[in-house]
């Protein structure tokens, strides 16, 4: 699974302390770690506070873009930079002139998100790149995921940091049925950002402009999606549908005269206003601190640094801290945020905790940062209800697998099938059933083993992970095999 897109405030020298074996006598000389200084109460109420204001009154959403391969995803986002101001005459030329000299003209706007030399040779995305819209009430993280088959893992770590999403379709004769397909990633990518908890999704029909922006084409396209989006879990109510064609910019912002003038027949919002209505995710700060562990790195002093995006509640410079699997707490000395310190930061913050009192070799990347009051569940074994790629072997109960939490990845097992369920009603459709081929929708046991390197005698680690309807992002899971993502799913309940 690629690494998520993270702001790299980490100097990459200090990195993995834990394979430092910094001894306990370093924190020995520890001056006393700080007190804390605010009631809980007043810290969640700044933060609400700070919440409501967001600054200059936009609110944060984080959008993923998927689609078949070549539906035009990079483009179309290249395309709203633009009409956002975010890129300039002079890179737009500078693009369309590199890619020209590359024999990849039509690729010009793509060039904005797709970036490296690999991806621009081949005129596919790779990796997920991210980038930020400023709309009048909404600041969104684009994060384009690639559409070719190869990189549905780096879709995937897209789609896990995702609120919404953006599928974007090619209209053109014939194109719109091969993406829509068995097998075209259309169907794959809709049912993998619906089975890691996105509910909220916009369709751009794009390259309309190929059918001479035909209203009945554009329905038609509407039509098969919104029977597929019903059964794939998605509410109507949540799903919209705009007309565009992002390599002529139209469709996107309601003052274009060209889209007057090409879609005349098209009176709804504009594809800029629907991203301007987007719903932001709730941030639940009253919950318990959940703080999945994304980086580790030597702090100041005795110190050590973890980075990471707190999922829920508050945490304040002097608070003690459990990490989890494990039996440590730890101080937090200091927090930074946004490359500014802070005496608290809370839900929806990335941030890096300077913690204290705590031995570097006891925080790792993928563990989590919680209340010694409030412990995460550490699960051995839980059910889940997943949904199974296009793959071509099936599972068995027994079936040895990856499991990836956040950035922990573990050696698990499909340990029991306990039924198939219908997609979008969630209701039984068989119970124990014998296997499970592509496209299912399943309830499952998940195990975590042992790694083989620990030996026989060895116990399984356990994962700190929480059912998805106690807390969405510590719930969701994925499911891989020989480098394979084979399904993706939620946690229901935690067994042990
Ligand atoms: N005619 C027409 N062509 C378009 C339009 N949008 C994109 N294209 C072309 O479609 C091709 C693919 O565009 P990309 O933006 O790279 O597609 P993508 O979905 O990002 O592709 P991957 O990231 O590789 O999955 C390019 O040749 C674009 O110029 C459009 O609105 N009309």
């Amino acid at each position: 699974m690629a690494t998520p897109t993270r702001k790299a405030t980490a100097d990459q020298s200090q990195l993995d302390i834990a394979g430092m074996n910094l001894g306990p006598e370093e924190n020995e000389k520890d001056e006393a770690p700080p007190k804390v200084s605010l009631a809980r109460e007043k810290v969640i109420a700044d933060a609400k506070a700070e919440i409501e204001a967001d600054k200059l009154g936009r609110k944060a959403v984080s959008l993923v873009v998927i689609g078949h391969v070549d539906a035009g995803k990079s483009t179309l986002t290249g395309r709203l930079m633009y009409a956002l101001g975010r890129v300039g005459d002079k890179e737009v030329a500078a693009n369309e002139r590199a890619s020209e000299r590359m024999g990849k003209g039509s690729f010009s706007w793509a060039w904005q998100t797709d970036g490296t030399v690999e991806e621009r040779e081949r005129g596919v995305t790779m990796d997920v790149a991210q980038q930020t819209l400023q709309l009048p009430h909404r600041v969104i993280t684009i994060l384009d995921a690639p559409g070719h088959r190869d990189f549905i893992p780096n879709m995937i770590s897209g789609a896990a940091q995702a609120d919404c999403a953006l599928l974007v379709v090619d209209a053109s004769p014939g194109e719109f049925e091969a993406g829509f397909a068995r097998g075209g990633q259309t169907r794959e990518h809709v049912l993998l950002v619906r089975s890691l908890g996105v509910t909220q999704v916009i369709v751009a029909v794009n390259k309309l402009d190929v059918v001479e922006y035909d209203q009945s084409r554009y329905e038609e396209v509407c039509e098969s999606l919104r029977a597929f989006l019903g059964t794939s879990g998605f509410a109507m109510g949540k799903a919209h549908f705009v007309p565009v064609a992002a390599m002529e910019g139209v469709g996107l912002g309601a003052e274009d005269e060209k889209t007057k003038k090409a879609m005349s027949w098209y009176q709804g919002p504009t594809l800029i206003d629907l991203l301007d209505q987007l719903k932001p995710p709730m941030r639940d700060v009253e919950a318990p601190l959940r703080m999945p562990i994304a980086n580790v790195f030597k702090g100041t002093g005795s110190s050590t640094g973890v980075m990471g995006r707190i999922l829920s509640g508050v945490v304040q410079i002097g608070e003690k801290v459990r990490v989890l699997p494990g039996e440590e707490t730890a101080v937090v000395k200091s927090i930074q945020s946004d490359e500014e310190n802070r005496s608290w930061a809370a839900a929806g913050a990335n941030v890096t905790l300077y913690l204290t009192a705590i031995d570097p070799i006891h925080l790792s990347v993928g563990f989590v940062v919680c209340p010694p009051t409030a412990l995460v569940p550490l699960a051995t074994a839980f059910t889940a209800r997943i949904i199974v790629f296009d793959i071509q072997v099936p599972i068995l109960a027994g079936t040895s697998v990856e499991l990836f939490v956040h950035s922990h990845d573990v050696p698990a097992a499909i340990s029991k099938l306990t039924a198939t369920l219908d997609r979008a009603t969630g209701a039984v459709v068989k119970q124990n059933p014998r296997v499970l081929t592509k496209g299912l929708s399943a309830e499952v046991q998940i195990t975590v083993r042992a790694t083989s390197m620990s030996g026989p005698a060895s116990r399984a680690e356990p994962v700190p992970l929480e059912p998805f309807s106690v807390n969405k992002e510590m719930g969701r899971v994925l499911v891989r095999r020989g480098g394979e993502t084979i399904a993706a799913g939620i946690v229901l309940n935690v067994l042990n």
